[in-house]
């Protein structure tokens, strides 16, 4: 038999992990004949709750779940895994923006990443979900440096989900024709989604929608705030829609990204479009299946330019108050 791939999920008794298990135990995320070993993370108040989770997991009888570990000791979560999620944290409430999260979970990500470069495979790589997702990416990669820097991932594939699906609205056309994507920054409301390299039908996004006005304005701020949005009509934060969009990055990362087309991923900078290195930085990026680039060779307008400062300047700002959780 395959060699089961191991996945940590912390906040694992979380609203995103609700929709997300289900679907890797599926094997929507490593494929349907790939047996799975979930090691689910939380902490002891959730204990529970995530009995109840793990039920439900037996009840779906899934031929390629072998088997499901719960802790909320780190060392035994991340034990030999492949990939670590890092969902469990605290949502914003309306009102908030995602930064004012950073006081009370920041903090969670610094044993997180001591204890993957502990425990983990030597293939580890991990995603981190739990906001602001960037810098908390920081914060554990710093805090795991016996992983290698372009291991460690945070989530801006709801922002290119998100755009996507505005862009392809508007030209009337399906979401399948939209590629080139990219969504650059932080994943937060100075965040870029950059519809002028963005392609609909193999035609440039600006090409194809006439209306510059909607481009520049109501469709980036659209993005930007539809974290916010969803807060406000449903009471509490995406959930379904990001959990989609853990498997997609997940997927964009470990399977070779099809020609023509790029990923908004949150990676690591070298100084890549002057972007300071050690940032968490949304770029466009480009998956052999094992490692991955940012596109490089693209430019950027003044007004683009200016935005990417913005976003840039917010990391740089977040960078500086978490030092005391760096090493
Ligand atoms: N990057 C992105 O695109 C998105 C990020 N998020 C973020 O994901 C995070 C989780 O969201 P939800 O699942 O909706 O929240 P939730 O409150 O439903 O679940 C979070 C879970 O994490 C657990 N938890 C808290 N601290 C933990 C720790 N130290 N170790 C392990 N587990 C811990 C809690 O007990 C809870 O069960 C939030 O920070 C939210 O803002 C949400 C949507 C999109
Ligand atoms: O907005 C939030 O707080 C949750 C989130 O990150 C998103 O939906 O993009």
């Amino acid at each position: 038999m395959t060699t089961p791939v191991k996945v940590a999920v912390t906040g694992a008794a979380g609203q995103i992990s609700y929709s997300l298990l289900f679907r890797i135990a599926a094997g929507e995320v490593f494929g349907a004949e790939v047996p799975v070993e979930l090691r689910l993370i939380e902490v002891d108040p959730a204990m529970r709750a995530l009995e109840g989770v793990v039920m439900e997991l037996d009840d779906c009888a899934f031929p390629n779940l072998v088997n499901v570990v719960t802790t909320s000791d780190l060392k035994v979560g991340f034990d030999g895994v492949n990939w670590a999620l890092l969902i469990g944290s605290v949502p914003r409430k309306q009102g908030m923006e995602r930064g004012d999260l950073l006081g009370v979970n920041g903090g969670i990500f610094k044993p997180q990443g001591q204890a993957i470069a502990a425990a983990a495979a030597s293939d580890v790589r991990v995603l981190v979900v739990g906001n602001p997702c960037n810098t908390n990416c920081l914060i554990a990669r710093e805090n795991g440096k016996d992983v290698p820097a372009d291991r460690w991932f945070s989530m801006m594939r709801l922002d290119q989900n998100r755009a996507m699906t505005q862009l392809a609205r508007k030209a009337g056309k399906p979401v399948t024709t939209v590629t080139k994507m990219a969504v650059w920054g932080n994943h937060s409301a100075t965040q870029f989604p950059d519809y002028y390299h963005a392609e609909i039908d193999g035609v440039s996004a600006p090409e194809v929608v006439a209306d510059h006005a909607w481009l520049a304005g109501e469709f980036i701020s659209t993005v930007q705030k539809r974290g916010a949005a969803i807060i406000e009509a449903r009471g509490a934060s995406s959930a379904a829609s990001a959990a989609n969009a853990v498997i997609d990055t997940v997927r964009s990362i470990a399977t070779p990204t099809p020609t023509g087309d790029w990923a908004s991923v949150g990676v690591v900078s070298r100084g890549e479009y002057g972007i300071p290195e050690g940032l968490q930085f949304g770029f466009p990026i480009r998956s052999d299946g094992s490692s991955w680039e940012v596109v490089d060779g693209l430019t950027h307008s003044v007004s683009a330019q200016r935005l990417i400062d913005v976003t840039r300047d917010e990391l740089l700002g977040e960078r500086a108050e978490v030092t005391e959780l760096l090493p």
